[in-house]
């Protein structure tokens, strides 16, 4: 059975892990933690997901339930993400991280802790997208060199901080791999005013915020004559939760390193 402690518990995917932990017969929902001086500290965490009470009351510090858990899941910002991985490290704990946003340096640092941390970092734990990025592996090396031009439209919720999504962001880079090209040089993220014709090689990324969005991805393929779109669309947040528990269950044994959804989902060859 794997414990597993929910960081950012009141939050939107915080909630919903709640439920994804409670579902799952071979995870144990351990501990909840809110942000420190939180007035929500000391709520039961089934309350707070509207599951009724489970017996566990949120606290606002990692400290606070070090011997409670086994795996951390986060969805916070960077910042909180690498103070918690920073914790794991001293601890002995593993992690499943999901949040988005990350600037290089802030992935860097992440990434200095995979000898000491097993870790799953993966800015989209659903299935569906986790396959998406296979297919599109697949359609960039097929079109990308044949004329055909690389669009990515993001939709989300209006609340969302971050663009273009890290989801978006892992599809480009997915397929400026696949085709050996660099996203940094050849990632387009605005156009504006005179901005001139696109370049053949480009790949652009078009962001929309608005209302109750849960996550839209789309990649365009477009050439003369004709256009494939690969379209994924999550409804509920519960599938990017019940990865995350499914990760969180996969790095239990696991020795340190960083992993992501492919290996979690054995979708490499
Ligand atoms: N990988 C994936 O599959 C997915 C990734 N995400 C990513 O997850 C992240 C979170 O998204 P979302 O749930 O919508 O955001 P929310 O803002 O709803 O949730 C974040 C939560 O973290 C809490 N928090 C902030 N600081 C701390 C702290 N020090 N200790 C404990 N809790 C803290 C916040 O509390 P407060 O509001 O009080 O500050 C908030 O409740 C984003 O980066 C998003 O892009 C989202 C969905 C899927
Ligand atoms: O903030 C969100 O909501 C989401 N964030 C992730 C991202 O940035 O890709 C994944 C998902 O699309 C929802």
């Amino acid at each position: 059975m794997t414990r597993i402690a929910i960081v950012g518990v009141a939050g939107r995917m915080g909630r919903t892990l709640v439920n994804a932990a409670e579902q799952d017969a071979d995870a144990t929902l351990a501990a909840g933690i809110v942000p420190p001086g939180s007035s929500l500290a000391g709520a039961d965490i089934g309350e707070l997901a509207g599951l009724g009470s489970k017996g566990v009351t949120a606290v606002d510090s990692l400290a606070a339930c070090a011997d409670d858990f086994d795996v951390l899941i986060d969805f916070t910002t960077p910042e909180v993400t690498l103070e918690n991985l920073a914790f794991c490290a001293e601890h002995g704990k593993s992690i499943v991280i999901g949040t988005t946003g990350l600037s290089d340096d802030e992935i860097a640092t992440l990434d200095g802790y995979r000898e000491r941390v097993p870790m799953v970092f993966a800015p989209n734990m659903s299935v569906g997208v986790n396959l998406t990025l296979k297919l599109l592996e697949t359609a960039a090396r097929a079109l990308g060199d044949e004329g055909y031009d690389i669009e990515v439209i993001e939709s989300h919720h209006r609340h969302k901080v971050d663009a273009p999504s890290g989801t978006a962001l892992k599809m480009g880079e997915t397929m400026a791999g696949a085709l050996g090209r660099d996203l940094k040089e050849h990632g387009v993220f605005e156009r504006v005013g005179q901005c001139g014709p696109r370049s053949d090689k480009e790949i652009g990324f078009a962001t929309v915020r608005a209302g109750d969005i849960v996550g839209e991805h789309t990649v365009m393929f477009a050439t003369e004559g004709e256009r494939i779109e690969i379209t994924h669309k999550a409804s509920s947040r519960m599938t990017f939760a019940k990865g995350a528990v499914r990760a969180a269950r996969w790095l239990t044994g696991k020795p340190s390193g960083r992993y992501g959804m492919d290996d979690v989902l054995d979708l490499n060859e």
